[in-house]
């Protein structure tokens, strides 16, 4: 006989938060967003634990989808930079994922390898034509003419003046030459860097290896952009955290190749992580001989995670259908309130700990359509969240910006629409996809208005995440969950809660409804 829930399944915009005793410490700047990634063992007593004890964290409890038209290396830089996680997509070829992880491994603050060289034998002309073409004023000269060839000079617009010097003089003869130019030896810090910078008053300082051969640039500017991002997501070698989208059937030969490359964290990408698939594909993964995390899923209920736990994954994610791009609660029927999913979920993960002083994280997946989304999720017991729509509309976003009716937008198309499955027919890794079942599209391609810089709408996000955590007198995340009293939000007062019984009024003083 079916089983039937006795609650429906219920949603973030459902639920509202009763204030506690804020008390006068209780302020944004003391707030501690660390959240754990992968499991790790405690002391049952304290749950939830401390999330520190856990052997991978992050500083702010937020992860970008792990979507063609959301995780790229761009935007994984940009997410670790401000202290939350990407997961770099897995609908691409083997050796494509792996080079977007290096990039983001290999990334160093501050550290920039030149974009924009030429050899001493080049011409203003081409100085233009290539300035033109990166937008960027600074030219290394290298003998060679690539970014890591010997070092011989520098050009910038200070160097020539545009109508007066021939478009046909040599480099070599306007460049400031290796002789008259500061540099830095390569292993130094960016404080140390800096230091240089201020004391010869420069705006580039070129980094050199032993032979003179050219290794990064450092600019002012950056050093200035690095202050700004104390939280940074980092591995002991200071090197960015970044993760990668995995699925059940080529993880042979994906999953050695991620890890090769420095992927701090893997995830099984599905919307239906509760499968036999999963549980191999987690073997695989902990039979490797070097140590690799990997979280799983989705899944919306207790069940499913404790499957899922019980194979050896890291960390669960939970949510089916509940994606601003999804059509699979309509397409296949399957799924449930995110809401719901998180607090069932949440409950087992607690016993599950309580039993055997394993604590496995849990990540809400999808569904966050504001920002307070994300504060609901994690009092209802989430670890941390991940986001598909939120980062589509940034600069890093690897989607296109257009325009549309007026409007900037920025592309972002599911990872179940006919566009992300494409890749298929161009990647010969993964040709026993869903050869014995007829596809049907359980994603849309979409639109989504362009909203500007991560840094800029993350630091906004999160400083409401903060300051309804102080409301609620939470300074921390376990703080949060353990306090944090919610109620449901009947239809009338969740219209009350909008504007209500008032005229708009714009800056020319007319008046619409709201
Ligand atoms: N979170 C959500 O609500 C949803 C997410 N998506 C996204 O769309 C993408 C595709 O998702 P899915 O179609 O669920 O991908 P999937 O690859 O997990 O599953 C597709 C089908 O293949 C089967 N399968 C998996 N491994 C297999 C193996 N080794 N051998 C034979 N059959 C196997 C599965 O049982 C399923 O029927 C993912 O990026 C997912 O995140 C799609 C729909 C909903
Ligand atoms: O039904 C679906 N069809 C799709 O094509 C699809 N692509 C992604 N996802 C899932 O949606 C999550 C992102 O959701 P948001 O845009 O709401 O943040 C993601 O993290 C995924 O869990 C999909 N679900
Ligand atoms: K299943």
């Amino acid at each position: 006989m079916a089983f039937i829930y006795d609650e429906p399944s219920r949603t973030f915009g459902e639920y509202l938060l009763v204030p506690n005793l804020t008390t006068k410490d209780c302020v944004p700047a003391n707030v501690d967003l660390t959240a754990p990634v992968v499991r790790f063992k405690a002391d049952p007593g304290a749950t939830p634990p401390d999330p520190r004890l856990a052997p991978l964290t992050m500083s702010v409890p937020v992860t970008s989808a792990m979507m063609q038209s959301v995780s790229g290396a761009d935007l994984a830089i940009a997410l670790a930079r401000c202290g939350g996680l990407s997961f770099v997509y897995g609908s691409q070829g083997i050796e494509e994922e792996a080079a977007m992880v290096r990039r983001v491994k290999n990334y160093k603050a501050g550290f920039v390898v030149s974009d924009s060289n030429l050899r001493p034998d080049a011409t203003l002309g081409d100085v233009l034509e290539l300035t033109d073409r990166t937008g960027h004023s600074t030219i290394a000269i290298t003998e060679d003419g690539t970014p890591t060839g010997r070092f011989v000079g520098i050009i910038t617009s200070r160097d020539y003046r545009l109508g007066k010097t021939p478009l046909s003089t040599p480099v070599r003869e306007i460049m400031t030459p290796f002789k008259s130019i500061h540099c830095g030896k390569v292993g130094l810090d960016l404080q140390e860097a800096n230091e240089l910078i201020w004391r010869h008053k420069l705006n580039t300082l070129p980094v050199i290896d032993e032979r003179q051969h050219l290794q990064y640039l450092v600019f002012r500017k950056d050093y200035e952009s690095h202050q700004a991002h104390p939280l940074e997501n980092v591995d002991h070698e200071k090197r960015l955290i970044v993760g990668a989208g995995i699925n059940s059937r080529d993880y042979r030969d994906r999953v050695p190749a991620l890890v090769e490359a420095g992927a701090d964290v893997l995830c099984i990408d599905s919307s239906d992580g509760y499968s036999e698939w999963q549980g191999d594909t987690i073997a695989f993964v902990k039979s490797l001989g070097k140590p690799a995390y990997v979280g799983a899923g989705n899944v919306v209920d207790r069940e499913g995670f404790l499957y899922l736990v019980e194979a050896g994954a890291d960390f669960v994610k939970v949510g089916i259908g509940g994606g601003s791009i999804c059509i699979t609660r309509e397409q296949k029927g399957i799924g449930r309130g995110q809401a719901s999913a998180v607090i069932e979920v949440a409950k087992a993960r607690d016993e599950y700990f309580q039993r055997t002083g394993v604590y496995v994280p849990i990540c809400s997946d999808g569904g966050i359509s504001q920002d307070y989304h994300i504060t609901i999720a994690l009092a209802m017991g989430a670890d941390f969240v991940m986001m598909g729509r939120y980062f589509a509309r940034f600069d890093e976003s690897p989607g296109r910006k257009v325009r549309v009716n007026n409007q900037f937008m920025k592309e972002y198309w599911g990872e179940g629409s006919n566009r992300a499955r494409n890749w298929q027919r161009y990647d010969h890794g993964d040709t026993s996809k869903k050869k014995d079942q007829l596809e049907f599209e359980e994603g849309v391609d979409s639109y989504v208005p362009y909203a500007g810089k991560l840094k800029d709408n993350l630091d906004v996000t999160l400083a409401k995440v903060r300051s309804t955590m102080c409301n609620c007198g939470a300074t921390s995340l376990r703080d949060l969950y353990m306090r944090a009293r919610l109620t449901v939000a009947s239809a009338v007062s969740i219209h009350e809660g909008g504007v209500h019984d008032v005229m708009l009024k714009d800056t020319r003083g007319n008046t619409r409804e709201p």
